[in-house]
């Protein structure tokens, strides 16, 4: 059946067939993606329709079914054709693909449809211009580019040694729903310049009004748990390049990563109690399970700094590389592992993920909420107002 859809809906594509999905990677000033906040109009929709038809590559049957049910839905509206009989395996999938997207309102469909042609025409772009392909976040605190089946996000702060802004942990979890749906097969996340990443800007705590101190510790709560969701849900195989010291959430993380690649120039801190915060990135389930209670407490309570050697000794570092040669040998490894079949790699990830999914959920959301809590307290009050008035540093 599977390939007698495929060569049916290889005629589509030449034909009158659109198609599908949320998210992902686009030339234009936006990285991404699907929601009703933003609408596309018509005349976008249209040159949709028209892009498609110019596509120098196949994206492949998945793809154009995803294609051809946004375009149905944005135009009739939710599935409303009897289903094909079981045998009728091409207009069974259109079908099915159609039906899936419920009630889907058609804006958001027309929406979707833009945002995937556009990634489309982005990637085959890239092919011919690897350069072309570098993606638009909202500053260029961020920077993602797409090339050798390898989607990259590379922090881009390096004066404030990567320090990650309010608006930096929105553009990454919307270059994670990219990547997650663009043609890569891994996604590696980077640094640029001497850090890997200083961890959270402190400066995000400043110029706060004291009646909204609380209301900030809020909403800096949620968005930190939906920044960890992203991860721990994330389905391609992630890879981290810590290519210098990382602190704070930057290390947290790495728990949720598939591989953690180090230049023995790292470091890894996690200073939590010296600023009056507490463990974050569901680092207070991964730690202890990953390196035993007592080193995880001497790094999540004490915040003792680890070198790339003592954290790949940890388990928390897969492979530590010496700082010259650091870019070319993991860069090598990286373009290799792309060239694997990528359905079996997210199934491997998906079976060593799975069964813990619920659980890392459940710590994140706890860590979340403690961290709202800590955020007004007065320990880590005195320890952020220390920080920006250069009276203390790490
Ligand atoms: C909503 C999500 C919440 C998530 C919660 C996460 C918790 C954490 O991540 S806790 C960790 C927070 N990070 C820190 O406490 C690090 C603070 N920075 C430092 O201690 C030092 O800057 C550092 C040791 C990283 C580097 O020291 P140096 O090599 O001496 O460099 P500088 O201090 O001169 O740094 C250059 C420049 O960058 C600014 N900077 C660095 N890190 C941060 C940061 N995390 N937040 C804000 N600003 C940072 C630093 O102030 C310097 O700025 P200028 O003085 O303006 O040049």
């Amino acid at each position: 059946m599977a390939r007698v859809v495929g060569l049916l809906a290889h005629r589509w594509f030449s034909g009158a067939f659109r198609g599908p999905l949320q998210v992902i990677r686009c030339p234009a000033p936006q990285l991404h993606v699907s929601g009703p906040a933003m609408a596309a109009s018509q005349e976008d929709f249209a040159k949709a329709m028209n892009q498609v038809k110019l596509l120098k590559e196949d994206p492949g049957n998945e793809v154009k079914l995803k294609l051809y049910a946004l375009y149905k839905q944005a135009t009739e509206g939710p599935c409303n054709a009897p289903k094909p009989g079981m045998l009728d395996f091409i207009l069974k999938a259109k079908w099915d693909a159609w039906n899936a997207l419920g009630n889907l309102p058609k804006e958001t469909a027309r929406q979707n449809y833009v945002d995937l042609v556009s990634s489309l025409s982005a990637s085959s772009c890239s092919q011919v211009t690897p350069a072309a392909d570098k993606k638009q976040a909202e500053s260029d605190s961020l920077v993602v580019t797409s090339e050798d089946g390898i989607t990259t996000i590379r922090l881009n702060r390096p004066a404030k040694k990567n320090a990650l802004t309010t608006q930096m942990y929105r553009d990454i979890m919307r270059a994670l729903e990219a990547a997650s749906e663009d043609s890569s097969r891994i996604t590696v996340l980077t640094g640029s310049g001497d850090y890997y990443c200083s961890g959270n800007d402190l400066t995000n705590f400043k110029d706060i009004p004291p009646d909204k101190v609380e209301e900030r510790a809020q909403s800096s709560a949620v968005l930190l748990r939906d920044f960890v969701d992203r991860f721990i849900d994330f389905p391609k195989p992630l890879i981290a390049v810590v290519n210098g010291p990382a602190v704070g959430i930057s290390v947290t993380l790495l728990g949720l990563f598939d591989v953690v690649y180090a230049s023995d120039r790292a470091t890894f801190h996690t200073p939590f109690s010296h600023l009056g915060q507490s463990p974050e990135g569901c680092s207070s389930y991964i730690f202890p399970k990953m390196m035993g209670p007592s080193k995880a407490a001497e790094m999540l309570i004490f915040g003792k700094k680890l070198t790339a050697r003592e954290a790949l000794a940890q388990g928390l570092v897969t492979a530590v590389f010496p700082d010259d040669t650091f870019q070319k040998e993991v860069w090598a490894r990286l373009k290799a592992y792309a060239k694997l079949p990528p359905n079996a790699m997210r199934i491997a990830k998906r079976l060593m993920r799975h069964q813990e999914k619920e659980k890392l959920h459940a710590v994140n959301a706890e860590e979340s909420r403690v961290l709202a809590e800590r955020w007004v307290s007065d320990e880590c009050i005195t320890a952020i107002v220390a920080f920006l008035s250069k009276k203390a540093k790490l």
